[in-house]
Parts: C-alpha cells; structure tokens; sequence
C-alpha cells in the first residue's frame, strides 16, 4: 500500500460526510447515507441540517451502517452570540436524535473584543449536551484571519468544554488550512485536554487530506489520529478517496452537491 492509499483509506474512517445545502431534500439526504457505504468501508458520520437528521438516522439503519453517527449544525453559519438560539438548537437537535452537534462560536464577538459570549455559549451548549452528545466547535478560523484569533477561538472553546474544535463551516470564503489546522492542533496539545480537531471545508482529494494527516500526526502523534480526535468535514472528498483506493469515480454518485 502506498503512502497516499493509506491516508485515503484512513481518511475515508475519519470522515463526516457532509451535505448543508439550502437544495437538501430527504431524497438527498438519504443518497448522502447509502453512499457512506462504500466498498472501501464507512466514513465516521454524516453532517446534515438539523430537519434531516431523523431522515439520516432512519437511512443509515436501512443501509447496515448504525454505526455511522449523525451529526448536525447549530447557530450556523453565522455564529451569532444568541446563546439562548445555540442552546434550544441544541437540544432540538438532540432530541431529534444527533450523535454530534457542530456549533458555530461567536466568532464576530469575539473579533470585536467579547471573549466572554464565546466561552458562554459553548459552556451553555456542552451543558445541553451532557457526556453522550460531543460538541463540536467551529470557530470559522478563516474569518477569524490572525494567528491570535485562532488561538484564543481555541483556547476559549477547550475551556469551555468543547469535544472538538473545528475550522470552519465551508461557507466563507477561507475554509480550512494547515496554517490554522497547526495553530489549532497546538492549542489542544497545550491544552492536555482530550479534544480533537475538524478539519472542514474545501477538502477535496486524497493528497488534501494526507497533508492533514502528515501535520496531526507530526504534531500529536500516529496513535492519536483516529475518529474520536480527528474528523474531516467535506462533501466532495469521497470520490477522490474511492477513486485512489481504486474504486471507479462515480461508484456512488457523490456529487453536486
Ligand atoms: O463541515 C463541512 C463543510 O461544510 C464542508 O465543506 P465542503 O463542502 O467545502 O467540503
């Protein structure tokens, strides 16, 4: 096997399959969970608006694949510093049965000095989620631009309790890079607290999310990389993974969306 071959199989299982689009429909959605069935294994989750998450679940038991989690997004994409919003969102979606809630921080608070709403609200929202629902936290590192905005977006949400920090909600213009990915991935390490790291948005081939995995591992090392520390968020990488694993482009119709 070689080097790329072993980063896309093992991308492949760390992957939150997503699609958030305004053009979702039950139809898509269901698409989206038998194409996590693919002959190379499943992805980790499927990421989908909150009003598909019963719809993913019911989909990925029809396919065989219950242990593919579902996950979903909260005050998203705007990350407003409404911390009652993030928090009914946030139950709403637990009760509907999401594994994972990927909430977006106040990020446009926090540039304009509030530090305070950004460490509330995810305080507030790991609260809602108790010990079985991880959360999530994107704190949209390519608005936030600086190096110390990275840093203190992360260190504010490991406070906070995050599960996981994550780069972006792919729907800026900056998503996720390894710039940011190495300031975040530093934040945990520093941290010495157990939280993995999202990478997402823009994410499209193999050689992408090798370049990932080559930094998480020079950083935190082999053994940490797996699906309960480190995700992918991507809606077009599933081909190019298939496709280097050998298995023909268009095997699951991905795509489009
Ligand atoms: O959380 C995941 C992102 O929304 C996916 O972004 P992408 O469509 O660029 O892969």
């Amino acid at each position: 096997m070689n080097a790329l071959h072993a980063s896309a199989k093992q991308a492949l299982s760390l992957m939150d399959l997503t699609s958030l689009n305004d053009t979702d429909t039950d139809d898509i959605i269901t698409a989206l969970c038998q194409q996590a069935n693919t002959p190379a294994g499943h992805p980790a989750a499927v990421c989908v608006y909150p009003a598909f998450i019963a719809t993913a679940r019911k989909a990925l038991a029809a396919a065989g694949l219950s242990a593919v989690r579902v996950a979903t997004v909260t005050n998203f994409p705007d990350g407003s510093t409404d911390i009652d919003r993030a928090v009914s969102e946030t139950r709403s979606a637990i009760a509907a049965g999401a594994h994972e809630v990927d909430v977006v921080f106040p990020y446009r608070a926090l540039m304009a000095g509030d530090s305070d709403t950004g460490h509330r609200l995810v305080a507030e929202s790991k609260a809602a989620c108790g010990d079985s629902v991880q959360l999530k936290v994107i704190i949209e590192s390519g608005e936030l631009g600086t190096p110390e905005l990275i840093r203190q977006a992360s260190d504010i949400a490991i406070a906070a309790g995050a599960d996981f920090i994550k780069t972006s909600t792919g729907k800026v213009p900056v998503n996720a890079t390894l710039d940011a990915a190495e300031i975040m991935l530093t934040a945990i390490r520093d941290s010495g607290k157990d939280v993995g790291f999202k990478a997402a948005g823009g994410i499209r081939t193999a050689g992408d999310a090798q370049a990932y995995l080559q930094l998480a591992e020079r950083l935190m090392g082999a053994d940490w990389i797996t699906p309960a520390h480190f995700r992918f968020g991507a809606s077009s990488l599933l081909n190019d993974l298939l496709k280097t694993l050998g298995h023909a482009s268009g095997e699951t119709g991905q795509g489009g969306y």
